[in-house]
């Protein structure tokens, strides 16, 4: 295993020792995420009695294949822990999340949850977001209409595809990778985007305050 994906399973472990019996738990999309989905399961077969809800298919497979009970929010209304990576967090705990295509799902199960618990190797921890492109998600209908809004914002957007076609989130949506530059005030930028008819949702995850928890090469583990 090499020292990033050491670090990646370090930070997904520790998170993992978070959850105690009884918990409602989000469990979050990445190959981070990965690893705090596989300590559940083991936790799990071990006897911790949980369910969770998963914000991905991916993840959802992942978790019932390791005997995780899943639920669902018609059968309960808030969650106590949500785990999930992300991009980028900045050094005042903004994020961009929805690299792996999930951010609606993780949006809406992140808010839903009581505390939030973000894990990361240390290339995600940096001083402004912005370096790693904003995904947004949108609808497929005009979404050329979105584009070129978003090009009009000096956002730089690309369509995310996937073996030459549209990737289609799991809500059947499309996302355009934009490039802003650095951005210096999160907050806004995420209205901006919002207020476009078509924008879903954006990858900026503002104003969480989530447990972060950083994992180093080193071997080095840190919660902020
Ligand atoms: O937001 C996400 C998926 O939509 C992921 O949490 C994010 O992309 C980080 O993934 P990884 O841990 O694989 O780097």
């Amino acid at each position: 295993m090499d020292t990033i994906t050491k670090a990646k399973k370090a930070a997904g472990e520790k998170a993992a020792a978070l959850v105690q019996p009884g918990m409602l738990v989000g469990l979050g999309t990445g190959s981070t995420a990965y690893w705090a989905i596989e300590k559940i399961g083991q936790m799990v077969k071990e006897g911790l009695n949980i369910r969770a809800v998963a914000t991905s298919v991916a993840s959802e497979q992942q978790a019932k294949a390791l005997g995780i009970p899943i639920t669902s929010f018609s059968e309960i209304q808030q969650l106590d822990i949500d785990i999930d990576g992300a991009d980028e967090v900045s050094e005042d705990l903004q994020i961009i999340k929805g690299g792996g295509g999930a951010l609606l799902r993780e949006k809406i199960v992140a808010h839903a949850s009581r505390r939030k618990v973000i894990v990361a190797d240390e290339r995600k921890y940096v001083k402004t977001l912005g370096k790693f492109p904003l995904p947004v998600e949108i609808i497929p209908f005009g979404w050329e209409l979105v584009f070129k809004s978003i090009q009009a914002l000096q956002g730089s957007p690309t369509l995310r595809t996937r073996e030459d076609q549209p990737y289609i989130t799991d809500n059947g949506n499309y996302i355009l990778d934009c490039k802003f530059g650095a951005i210096e005030n999160p907050e806004q930028l995420h209205h901006h985007l919002k207020a476009m008819t078509g924008v879903v949702e954006t990858g900026l995850f503002i104003n969480l305050k989530p447990t972060v928890i950083i994992a180093y090469e080193n071997g080095e583990v840190k919660t902020i």
